[in-house]
């Protein structure tokens, strides 16, 4: 049978074959934009994809197995730890240094940064294996929050490689494990979205070059700490809450895990927020594998990402593996709006919530 006469019977059953593949699509990329590349990052998103799909798995017969509820210890920064905490952080480190491409790693689960001595690769991966979890046990979507980045010149690994400016990651994304899991990398080039097919074993590019709308009234924080708030935030969220030019005031829309609030704003626009405030004065996300990788997705797609001093998120410089910092991230046009809040030093008598 002729090639066409193939494509033509899986077009007329509404049979895709021509599938772009997470490694097809990495390679392809490659071989675009760095011809000369040694492959190394190549191999590296490759070992990353190995850990998402085994993560997938767990989670989802984890409630069969008894992987819900708490493993009994706290870790390195003072959460408690649920037992797909502990599981999944095995199952990212052993895959890293499995990977042989791999030279540190930051894990919010791991108090100190890990150095993979036996390691011959130039890269540092920072990530949260499992964001969300104190959503696990209701079924709720969780999910990988992860950045990469080179080793220094010269460097043989240290704590520098990873006290570096968002803006020196040469690969970040998250994995969320929803209905379906779905990855969102970049690696500098915009952002391109894959859905796992279990079956297959393979994550299959589903949303190409993906850009985030420029407005959408659609607000996502925790209004539980407005007490906490400063006025500005405040006096922010109060003016959401108001019919606008349409009517309508904005919808508020709140999971409680950063990779399904900020997953949902990335597709429908909108804006993200978890500040700083009098209870969580530093905020409560993490600089390196939480706001990073999520601002530098979001500017990739168009958006932007901001702490509470309206300053680009991706050029702070952390002096800490575990630093946390306020964030604002979505649409455009979304945290243009919320600047002037964060900006004047707002002096408000009270606020109607
Ligand atoms: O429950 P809160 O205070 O709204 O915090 C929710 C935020 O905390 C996180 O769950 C992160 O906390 P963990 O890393 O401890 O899971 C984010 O995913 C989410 O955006």
């Amino acid at each position: 049978m002729s090639n066409n006469t193939t494509q033509n019977l899986a077009e007329q059953k509404g049979i895709q074959t021509d599938l772009v593949t997470l490694t097809r699509f990495i390679l392809d990329e490659q071989k675009k934009s760095a011809p000369n590349a040694t492959g190394e990052l190549t191999l590296l998103l490759n070992s990353l994809q190995f850990a998402f799909k085994f993560i997938a798995h767990t989670i989802r017969r984890s409630e069969l197995v008894n992987l819900i509820g708490l493993a009994g210890v706290t870790n390195a920064t003072g959460d408690d730890q649920k037992k797909l905490d502990v599981i999944g952080d095995e199952i990212f480190i052993n895959a890293m240094k499995g990977s042989g491409n791999v030279k540190l790693l930051v894990s919010e689960e791991q108090e100190d940064l890990i150095v993979f001595e036996s390691s011959k690769g130039n890269y540092a991966v920072v990530c949260d294996p499992i964001d969300g979890s104190s959503n696990l046990d209701a079924g709720v979507s969780v999910g990988t929050i992860f950045g990469v980045y080179k080793l220094l010149p010269g460097s043989a690994g240290s704590i520098k490689d990873v006290l570096r400016s968002g803006t020196e990651m040469v690969a970040a994304g998250y994995t969320m494990y929803g209905a379906s899991s779905h990855l969102m990398l970049t690696t500098g080039n915009g952002v391109n979205g894959f859905t796992l097919d279990t079956d297959l074993g393979e994550f299959i590019l589903t949303y190409p070059s993906l850009k985030i709308p420029h407005t959408r009234a659609i607000y996502s924080i925790n209004e539980g700490n407005s007490h906490y708030w400063t006025d500005g935030v405040n006096e922010y969220i109060a003016s959401l809450k108001k019919p606008q030019a349409n009517g309508k005031p904005y919808s508020a829309r709140y999971i409680g895990s950063m990779v399904a609030d900020v997953h949902r704003t990335l597709l429908y626009g909108g804006i993200f927020g978890y500040p700083a405030d009098s209870k969580s004065k530093s905020g409560k996300l993490r600089v390196l594998y939480e706001c990073f990788p999520m601002a530098l997705l979001l500017e990739q797609a168009g958006g932007e990402a901001v702490n509470d001093k309206g300053e680009r998120i991706l050029n702070l410089e952390p002096k800490q593996v575990h630093e946390r910092s306020g964030i604002w991230l979505g649409s455009k046009g979304e945290v243009e709006r919320l600047l002037p809040y964060l900006t004047k030093k707002i002096k408000i008598q009270s606020v109607n919530l």
